[in-house]
């Protein structure tokens, strides 16, 4: 078998540790011809091998996968710590811009958001939260859903939130709602609505642009995504439309690897504007593509 050479890679995500100087290294008993800036850890050869099916670890199917999943999410959390402050800001007002002036989100009566987490470098949300939960512009009045986690297993709801006096911020330091109001009852739950939502818009760490998505590895989206749907099904309610926001350097253009229970997405949301993708995002958001 021919060794692969490292700096044959021109990837984007791996390419930034690509420097002038030539050095041999092995890594899992294999001779690589390296060019690095930094150390090249396991975990990057083992991304860089996976995603060209050069795989020396024995592993199938669904190992296979996790294997794949964890190599790319260390390559972006990595990309993502090495996305400068000033673009990153840039990114985060330009975004929620797109999705603030877009006639599919002031359309909307109803949506879940996450709320952004400063330190995992996700996308800002948090204009979009204070515009709809301002209410004093009646276009942008909505329903707001928010997760909060219930347990280890991939378990979370959406509780149903008025004020931003309705959130704390937890231990994992994600803000989220308490599961009761401030009289005490208990707050609203998508799960258990008898209304559905319009909207749904997502976290994630990799997408690529035919709507798959990875997200930080709970699986916590997918189940919630699941039971939504299959609820909107059960019920006949119309479907929702699944929008990520994304920086630009967490749309990859290779395929990111999904299995069956991973749900794409109808549409992305970045800094150049909105790509839908599904048929139902290309007949409901009224744009034309990026
Ligand atoms: N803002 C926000 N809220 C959310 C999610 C999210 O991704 N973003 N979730 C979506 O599922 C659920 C919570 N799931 C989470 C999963 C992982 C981590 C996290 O901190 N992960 C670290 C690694 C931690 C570790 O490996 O021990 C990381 O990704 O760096 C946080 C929340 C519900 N609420
Ligand atoms: N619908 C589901 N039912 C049962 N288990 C699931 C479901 N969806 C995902 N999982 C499990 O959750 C774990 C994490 O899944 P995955 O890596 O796809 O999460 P993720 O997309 O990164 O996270 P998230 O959905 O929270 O953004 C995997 O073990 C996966 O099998």
């Amino acid at each position: 078998m021919s060794e692969p050479l490292l700096h044959d890679c021109q990837d984007r995500s791996i390419g930034r540790w690509i420097e002038r100087r030539t050095r041999v290294r092995r890594v899992f008993g294999l001779k690589f011809d390296v060019k690095v800036e930094q150390r090249v850890s396991k975990v990057m050869v083992r991304a860089f091998l996976l995603q060209r099916g050069m795989a020396t670890v024995v592993a199938s199917g669904v190992e296979l996968l996790r294997q794949q999943k964890v190599a790319l999410r260390t390559v972006m959390k990595r990309n993502l710590r090495n996305f400068p402050l000033e673009l990153r800001q840039e990114e985060d007002i330009a975004i929620q811009n797109h999705v603030l002036s877009a006639d599919w989100f002031k359309q909307s009566n109803s949506l879940c958001a996450y709320l952004s987490c400063a330190s995992l470098r996700e996308v800002d949300t948090n204009q979009i939260v204070a515009s709809v939960l301002q209410k004093s512009d009646p276009e942008m009045a909505k329903e707001l859903y928010v997760p909060r986690v219930l347990d280890r297993e991939a378990n979370m709801a959406m509780l149903h939130v008025s004020s931003t006096a309705d959130l704390t911020t937890n231990s994992m330091g994600i803000v989220e709602p308490d599961f009761t109001d401030s009289d005490g009852k208990p707050r609203k739950s998508v799960l258990e609505a008898t209304e559905p939502v319009d909207l749904l818009l997502l976290p994630g760490l990799i997408f690529d642009r035919s709507g798959r998505r990875c997200g930080r590895g709970g699986g916590y989206y997918d189940v919630f995504l699941q039971k939504y749907l299959q609820l909107v099904k059960d019920k006949n309610w119309k479907q929702p439309l699944l929008v990520a926001i994304a920086y630009s350097v967490q749309v990859v253009e290779d395929p990111v690897p999904v299995g069956e229970t991973d749900i794409p997405v109808d549409a992305l949301v970045l800094s150049s504007g909105v790509l839908p993708i599904s048929p139902f995002a290309q007949k409901h958001m009224n744009i034309s593509q990026i």
